[in-house]
């Protein structure tokens, strides 16, 4: 039975949105959002799959001028999406539809879901699939960025992935157009992700804008937490971290890092650069040679010597590695008891154990908490609730998109993602972070 068929509360009435349900039947829910619900559907004429992002306009809305404000930004986004269609690596726009109450916007399907989901159920990605997840990401940036748009919003959330596991940039709900010399001056953003420049343009007078560059700086986090599930900035207190973004403070010196090679951490390096003159561009990332052996993955020349060689090669490593496997090398039991966590075999298990047990990552790693920080809460808005006030950093406020306002007075009752606090400057002077 179908949606269609079904009485369902949530979705729109039949009468109001005749022209939307003519041509598609609505099917199960796939997510939601703050004011929106993501429903897979089916194109009548096509019997093509797509998935449905159905806005609200009215829904928890105190007046209708914050319901024309969410129809101004959902058109905007819309406009967005067109500019930015036709790249694979950009979730496509393939139809809309508008009543006086909601929005619909058919997207092509992502049956993987969200890079995030992704994450969560694997801890961490091979550096040949962080090679191909970064590629793709970068060649959806380099594209946007050509076309003038800083987004503003990158993360694994907002990472969709297809069956084929390529990367959909989507929720260009922040993004925003630039011309040539235009900077940008509000904050907006997920606290981990936000670049240097994003937050001392709120914080200090005299400092210039920012543009494209943010985009990168999310890049690096986006590329260093793929890697090792942990991300490069965190700190239980938000204003650690933020002091810690503000001077690029981020270590590569955990155990796990031992494992990856020199070109990831090479190019993290030259991504996470508080001098946005001095940071990659996107351009200059995909030139990176750490993307240099996929090219060479994928168009292998045919060499008879060296493929005997790689053969006989294989064969010892096989035969090491399986003896390696029946006579496990000894491992001090001294190290055992007092750092479990640097060996890695045991290292995986603990990891593995961890996940099971809570769902999520439990580690603590330097100043990281991967429970808190992937905790993917449901979105939902903030009204600057006694508790978000309790564990909201002291001079900062949290409001919504629009720098005006103010939270819970009016057309600045905006939202908060689950870790997706907008801030803005109340001139915070940052803690040092400390070593610990
Ligand atoms: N094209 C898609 N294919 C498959 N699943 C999708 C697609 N778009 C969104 N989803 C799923 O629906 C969920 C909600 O999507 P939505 O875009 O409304 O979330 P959001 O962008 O986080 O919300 P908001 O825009 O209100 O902040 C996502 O988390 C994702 O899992």
């Amino acid at each position: 039975m179908t949606v269609n068929s079904m009485c369902d509360e949530d979705l729109p009435d039949h009468d109001l949105a005749k022209d939307f349900y003519l041509k598609y039947e609505v099917r199960e829910v796939l997510g939601k959002g703050v004011s929106s619900t993501v429903r897979r559907c089916i194109e009548q004429d096509t019997s093509h799959e797509y998935a449905v992002k159905i806005i609200d306009l009215t829904s928890e809305k105190d007046s209708d001028f914050e319901t024309e404000e969410l129809r101004i930004s959902t058109i905007k986004e819309m406009n967005i999406l067109r500019m930015c269609a036709q790249h694979p690596n950009i979730i496509e726009l393939h139809d809309t539809f508008e009543t006086s109450t909601f929005i619909f916007l058919v997207f092509e399907l992502c049956k993987k879901g969200e890079l995030f989901d992704y994450l969560t159920e694997v801890v961490t990605l091979s550096e040949k699939r962080t090679r191909q997840v970064m590629r793709q990401l970068l060649e959806a940036v380099e594209f946007v960025h050509s076309k003038h748009i800083v987004h503003r919003d990158l993360k694994p959330e907002n990472i969709l992935l297809d069956d084929n596991f390529n990367v959909k940039l989507s929720d260009f709900g922040f993004a925003s157009v630039i011309s040539h010399e235009e900077e940008l001056t509000d904050l907006c953003g997920t606290p981990g992700y936000l670049a240097p420049e994003v937050l001392k343009v709120s914080m200090y007078d005299n400092v210039p804008g920012y543009g494209r560059p943010c985009d990168m700086w999310a890049c690096g986090v986006i590329m260093y937490t793929l890697l090792v599930g942990c991300p490069p900035f965190w700190h239980r207190k938000q204003m650690y971290m933020l002091r810690a973004i503000m001077e690029g403070k981020y270590s590569v010196s955990s155990p796990e890092w031992e494992d990856i090679s020199e070109h990831p951490k090479d190019l993290i390096s030259k991504l996470l650069v508080v001098d946005t003159k001095k940071r990659y561009t996107a351009e200059q990332a995909l030139a990176h040679p750490f993307f240099k052996r996929e090219e060479r993955e994928e168009k292998p020349e045919f060499f008879p010597r060296r493929k005997f060689i790689a053969g006989v090669l294989v064969v010892v490593a096989i035969s090491r590695i399986r003896n390696l496997h029946l006579h496990p090398p000894p491992v001090a039991l001294e190290q055992v008891r007092h750092d479990p966590y640097s060996i890695k075999i045991i290292r995986k298990v603990i990891d593995a154990g961890a996940f099971k047990i809570y769902g999520h990552w439990v580690k603590r790693g330097e100043n990281q908490n991967r429970a808190a920080l992937f905790e993917n809460m449901p979105k939902r808005d903030i009204k600057c609730s006694q508790s978000d006030e309790a564990t909201a950093p002291k001079q900062i406020k949290l409001v919504g998109s629009s720098t005006t306002s103010t939270p819970g007075t009016g057309p600045g009752m905006l939202r908060q993602r689950s870790n997706h606090a907008l801030l803005r400057s109340g001139r915070p002077s940052l803690p040092t972070v400390p070593d610990d």
